[in-house]
């Protein structure tokens, strides 16, 4: 059993908008993180409703602990802890009575474990949460998704409200979830340095589609963008061109192979930030990445 969560074939289709999930298939590993990058829009977090069961889908496959999810019953969520980027917990109440009544909804309630990371992460266990700061709300919604024997987490955008320390502490905080190999983290963020700094798998996102879906030593090692004029191309392997877009005259492109890529021609740039940026602005070819 090398797959936490299995996701094949998801299709949905809005009947309030034109949006549609198509043929979402991605996998994720026991012990690895795995980001989850693409623009305002492209269908992050419909996926994750998907498969946390809050979105209806019209088709698809979504397997978790090696187990086709049933919905109708829920004990699957009580190891799987979610963040988004809002807090839910009721305004007037305290840390110290959000986890006594989290202690009665979910049956492996880590007390103890909870309390740490409160501990850990400054927050006062006296104070209505819903004085918090956007990070303390963050921070406290990670602890309680950490804290109920969690073996999934999904986070959407939930590294977006800190500051770099406090971005810094819980990136720390997550890799040492993932160590042990039993447990994985779906993290969905518009922040790529957060993804490049402890994601092991990157999916890309654009318009309800998978574009591209690598390990990041994969993308960092051997992917690269180059420019070159349009009378070049025919002097690169087309199997190897994921996205391409004019800029400034030229062409520019992402390979998938920069060794492929003949010595006169310049690596512009191998940085997540630039090959996020040309995946999501450039056309990308059909097939041979996703
Ligand atoms: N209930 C809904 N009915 C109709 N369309 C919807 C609904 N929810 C989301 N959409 C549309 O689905 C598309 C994808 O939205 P989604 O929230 O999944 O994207 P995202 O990648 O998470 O974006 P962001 O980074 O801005 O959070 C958007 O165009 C949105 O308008």
């Amino acid at each position: 059993m090398e797959n936490i969560l299995e996701v094949e074939n998801l299709n949905k289709t809005y009947a309030e908008s034109n949006f549609e999930l198509k043929n979402i298939t991605f996998s994720i590993p026991y012990g690895s993180i795995v980001g989850f990058i693409g623009e305002n829009g492209a269908g992050k977090t419909s996926t994750m409703g998907a498969i946390l069961g809050t979105l209806k889908v019209d088709n698809g496959s979504i397997k978790i602990f090696n187990q086709e999810i049933d919905y109708s019953n829920e004990k699957w969520k009580e190891e799987v802890g979610v963040v988004f980027d809002h807090m839910n917990f009721p305004s007037n109440l305290n840390i110290i009575q959000i986890s006594n009544i989290l202690s009665y909804i979910y049956q492996q309630w880590d007390t103890e474990k909870f309390f740490h990371y409160i501990e850990d992460f400054s927050l006062p266990k006296n104070d209505k949460v819903g004085n918090f700061s956007r990070g303390m709300s963050m921070k406290l919604s990670i602890a309680v998704a950490l804290s109920h024997n969690t073996k999934l987490l999904m986070l959407d955008e939930a590294t977006s409200g800190l500051d770099p320390k406090a971005r810094n502490e819980i990136l720390g905080v997550f890799l040492e979830f993932v160590k042990d190999k039993n447990r994985s983290i779906l993290l969905s963020s518009h922040i790529t340095s957060d993804i490049e700094k402890i994601a092991d798998y990157l999916i890309f996102i654009k318009k309800g589609k998978i574009i591209l879906q690598t390990s990041k030593k994969e993308l960092l090692d051997n992917y690269a963008v180059i420019q070159c004029a349009s009378t070049e191309v025919g002097q690169i392997d087309s199997r190897v061109i994921v996205s391409h877009r004019y800029k400034a005259g030229l062409l520019e492109m992402l390979v998938s192979d920069k060794n492929t890529i003949p010595a006169t021609f310049k690596i512009e740039d191998n940085s997540l930030d630039e090959i996020t940026l040309l995946l999501m602005e450039g056309d990308c070819y059909e097939g041979s990445h996703a």
